[in-house]
């Protein structure tokens, strides 16, 4: 059965679903990196891609900025059959450590939004990355010699409301950086019973209106997609060898 906003039968999306915010970031990764890719969706534009990458079926799905949008799209992708949810996205950096295109590996993600409030009646959680999508997105890092950092992201509902100051307190508590989908992602995924992960490259710093150069961010858009290709390729040829693990 189609679902309400990602308008798609179960047969057309892949068990593994990489995640933009951006819809043309997805038709980009669609049209580079996917062979046969086929758009089963263009509702609300919410765009929808299917195709293989290195023979392994790969879905791209634009999520919309926020966590009531990326909830929304998370909950179908898992009533549709995704086993595993990557976020391929962008942030903004909270650190000097981290630098302009800089690639950041979510190990999970403080739900300073609202979505997940309510899903979860406010009850205290933490929204986890899961381990097999953390480890095998360094390992794809590393094989690819892409530089990296891996640990804790804040997601939050207010592009415009986080200041350097913030920023600051944020880092000073391990948070490398902010953005507005991840927590929303790994809480959708874990209460299903899939894995999720979180990729992004850094596009300015929080509280600072200046972009980094644009092909700067371009080349910090195509590593975390490859990266997350490869993590893709790695999972799947994992769960290929457990008889029962679905890919
Ligand atoms: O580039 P994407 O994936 O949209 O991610 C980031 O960019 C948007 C804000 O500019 C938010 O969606 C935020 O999470
Ligand atoms: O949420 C986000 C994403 C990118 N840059 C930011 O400053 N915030």
């Amino acid at each position: 059965m189609t679902q309400i906003h990602v308008r798609a039968q179960p047969g057309d999306i892949a068990p593994s679903v990489l995640l933009p915010g951006d819809p043309n970031r997805a038709r980009h990764i669609a049209e580079t990196y996917l062979d046969g890719a086929q758009a089963y969706t263009t509702y609300r534009g919410l765009l929808g891609y299917t195709g293989t990458y290195h023979g392994v079926p790969v879905s791209v799905q634009t999520t919309g900025m926020g966590c009531p949008s990326a909830a929304i799209v998370a909950e179908e992708l898992a009533r549709l059959g995704a086993k595993t949810l990557i976020r391929v996205g962008t942030l903004g950096g909270a650190t000097p450590m981290v630098a302009p295109a800089d690639l950041v590996i979510a190990t999970a993600a403080v739900p300073n939004d609202g979505t997940t409030r309510q899903l979860l009646d406010g009850a205290p959680y933490a929204p986890a990355a899961s381990f097999d999508v953390v480890h095998a997105a360094v390992m794809a890092a590393r094989a690819l010699d892409v530089p990296h950092h891996v640990g804790l992201v804040m997601t939050e509902d207010a592009f415009y409301a986080s200041t350097p100051t913030h920023a600051r307190l944020w880092a000073s508590r391990g948070v490398l950086g902010f953005e507005m989908e991840a927590s929303a992602i790994f809480l959708v995924a874990a209460l299903h019973g899939i894995r999720a992960g979180c990729l992004t490259a850094c596009s300015n710093d929080i509280g600072d209106p200046q972009l980094v150069q644009e092909d700067v961010l371009a080349g910090g858009v195509e590593r975390m997609v490859r990266v997350a290709l490869e993590a893709v390729v790695t999972l799947h040829a994992t769960d290929s060898a457990v008889p029962g693990v679905a890919g």
